[in-house]
């Protein structure tokens, strides 16, 4: 395969590399339900961790979300942490919060040390993502920008295009996940990925959704696609799949390959 794309190294884990990292999501309301989630997924031992904030419910209490993060943080030990507040327009819970005390908190948690990604939707305001790639600059913390479609999957040429977007506004990887109506449309989102990882110099994480999509998440790896989100705990989208099955999935086509 072509790999023109850059790599990078979080805590040690190779992203974009010929494996794709497992990511689990934590999604618990509070913090207490956060350590019960996470105590679960520590044991199956992921490369990521995505804590989905959007459904804490203290999001708009700073001192309880950096109390959390430092639990959260502390628990993960030495596992990347990924720090999303997936917006209600692409999938994501209501949050209290507007964009522009979203950002205020995304500033706080930033200046932590304790998150080592953070996703933001491309769909948002421009200045806004200018905004956050300097910040997160700063703090030399991974930027994904994302793109999530729960209604279809647009076409090979739209798909790619997001991925230049990404690329233009530089990010340090671009995210796409979109819902298939058929087999036909999941061969769109793979072939997709593949113009993307040999063209776009970033790496890619791309997710065709629901029960045709969910083999996307077993050998989209193969395609180009970075990360693939499993379920430790609870799941967090259409048709992710149990951590222990992908893991086995990936080691078998792994060893056959
Ligand atoms: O963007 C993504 C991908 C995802 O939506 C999935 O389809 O697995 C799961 C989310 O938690 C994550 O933020």
């Amino acid at each position: 395969m072509e790999r023109s794309k850059k790599t990078f190294k979080v805590k040690g884990k190779l992203i974009g590399g010929q494996r794709p990292m497992i990511c689990i999501p934590l999604i618990g309301k509070n913090t207490q339900e956060l350590i019960e989630e996470l105590d679960v997924i520590k044991g199956k031992q992921p490369d990521i961790i995505e804590w989905r904030a959007d459904y804490f419910e203290n999001l708009d209490d700073e001192s309880k979300v950096i109390d959390a993060l430092n639990k959260i943080s502390d628990i993960a030990g030495g596992v990347p942490l990924l720090f999303t507040i997936r917006s209600a327009a692409e999938g994501g819970q209501k949050i209290a919060l507007n964009e522009k005390d979203k950002l205020n908190l995304l500033k706080l948690l930033v200046g932590t040390g304790s998150i080592d990604f953070v996703d933001y939707e491309l769909d948002n305001n421009e200045d806004d993502i200018k905004y956050l790639r300097k910040i997160t600059n700063n703090h030399d913390i991974k930027l994904i920008f994302s793109y999530h479609n729960f209604e279809q999957t647009p076409s090979v040429e739209t798909i790619f295009e997001i991925g230049r977007q990404a690329e233009n506004y530089q990010a340090d990887m671009v995210k796409i996940s979109v819902m298939p109506k058929n087999m036909d449309d999941v061969l769109v989102l793979l072939e997709a990925t593949q113009a993307i990882n040999k063209h776009i110099k970033i790496p890619v994480v791309s997710i065709s959704m629901g029960e045709y999509g969910s083999i996307s998440r077993m050998f989209g790896w193969k395609f180009g696609s970075a990360i693939t989100f499993g379920i430790g705990e609870q799941s967090s989208a259409p048709g992710q799949i149990p951590v222990e099955d992908l893991r086995s999935v990936i080691n078998i086509i792994e060893k056959s390959t």
